[in-house]
């Protein structure tokens, strides 16, 4: 490991599941840390987590772990941020950078700013990137490359700290944005956490008629029906607490989006086919648009995991 590349000393990841595992693995691969700690309650996943020799240290005591390190980055699903940052906040070094990788941003900043001490530097940040799979096995040191990561950091953070961080991600492979966690709430509450409830409700209806059409759903599921039951094989714990952690705006837009469900409906009805048409070449517009700025492939995947 050359030292140029080294920004921390002492790096700690607090829940090694998809996300956490592989900012471990990116974070060794680029040499970003000295010391690699990992920490995680579930004992499974620590006995498995030494398996990956993904860390240089692994504990299931979640205190011991953030001793002396100068990153802490919290990986746990949004309703265990609080019961986390109250276990190590009294532990974290003075001038640390204490983060976290939650879906939900509001939330999860007023869950945790109680607990941290003055002389911690608190930068809470979103990677947009991810899959469907979930624990140690299934995150890659690529996951992050040429993704967005969303920081929601206060106003008076220290801009040194907020470099410093900044450089980490970067380097991680992500392009970062600053804004406040409100707006990113309502932003991926329409681009993310809606289209995820919208996915587990087409299945879940599908779940439910198959019993009329005795597996047909299955059988001659389509590729837009396998989109959809990919994401809704998206791990249930996490996904209910992002719901019950960002209530308010995906209660805004799920309003929004009701209205236009029954616009659509109604022009269904009435066999007004130019509203239709007019909708479908919007969307085929926005669609375009997304892989012109280089984030999507133009082809599905179907689910495939990484690597396969
Ligand atoms: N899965 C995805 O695609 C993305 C997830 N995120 C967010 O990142 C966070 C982590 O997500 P994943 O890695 O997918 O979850 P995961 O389910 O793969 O891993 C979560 C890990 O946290 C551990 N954990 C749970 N409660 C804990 C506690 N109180 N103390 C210590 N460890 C605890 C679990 O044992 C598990 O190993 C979540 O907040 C999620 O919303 C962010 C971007 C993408
Ligand atoms: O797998 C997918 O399609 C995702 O949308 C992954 C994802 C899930 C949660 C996030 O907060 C960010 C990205």
């Amino acid at each position: 490991m050359s030292d140029a590349s080294i920004l921390f000393d002492r790096l700690c990841v607090i829940g090694i599941g998809l996300i956490g595992s592989s900012i471990l693995r990116a974070a060794r691969e680029r040499g970003l840390a000295r010391t690699l700690v990992a920490a995680d309650l579930s004992e499974k996943v620590v006995k498995r987590v030494e398996e990956l020799d993904i860390a240089d240290m692994v504990t299931r005591d979640l205190a011991a772990a953030v001793e002396g390190a100068d990153c802490v980055i919290l990986c746990v699903p949004s309703g265990a941020f609080g019961s986390v940052a109250e276990v190590i906040g009294a532990h974290l070094k003075a001038g640390a950078v204490i983060s976290d990788t939650g879906s939900v941003k509001g939330a999860v900043v007023a869950q945790m700013t109680p607990f941290l001490p003055q002389g911690v530097h608190f930068i809470p940040a979103h990677p947009v990137a991810g899959t469907e799979h979930s624990g140690p096995d299934a995150g890659f040191a690529a996951l992050f490359g040429n993704r967005w990561c969303i920081f929601t950091p206060a106003e008076d953070i220290d801009p040194a700290k907020l470099t410093l961080y900044r450089e980490f991600w970067e380097k991680l492979g992500s392009k970062v944005e600053c804004m406040t966690p409100e707006h990113h709430d309502l932003v991926l509450a329409v681009t993310s956490h809606v289209p995820h409830l919208i996915a587990y409700n087409i299945v879940g209806t599908a779940d439910d008629l198959e019993t009329v059409t005795e597996s047909e759903v299955i059988k001659f599921s389509a590729g837009g029906f396998r989109d959809f039951t990919r994401i809704a094989a998206s791990d249930p714990t996490m996904w209910r607490d992002v719901f019950l952690n960002n209530r308010k705006a995906v209660l805004e837009v799920l309003g929004r989006f009701s209205e236009d469900l029954a616009y659509l409906q109604r022009a269904i009805r009435w066999g007004e086919g130019d509203k239709l048409f007019e909708l479908f070449t919007r969307t085929r517009a926005v669609r375009r648009s997304i892989i012109d700025l280089g984030q999507e492939t133009a082809e599905p995947d179907f689910g495939r995991k990484h690597g396969e």
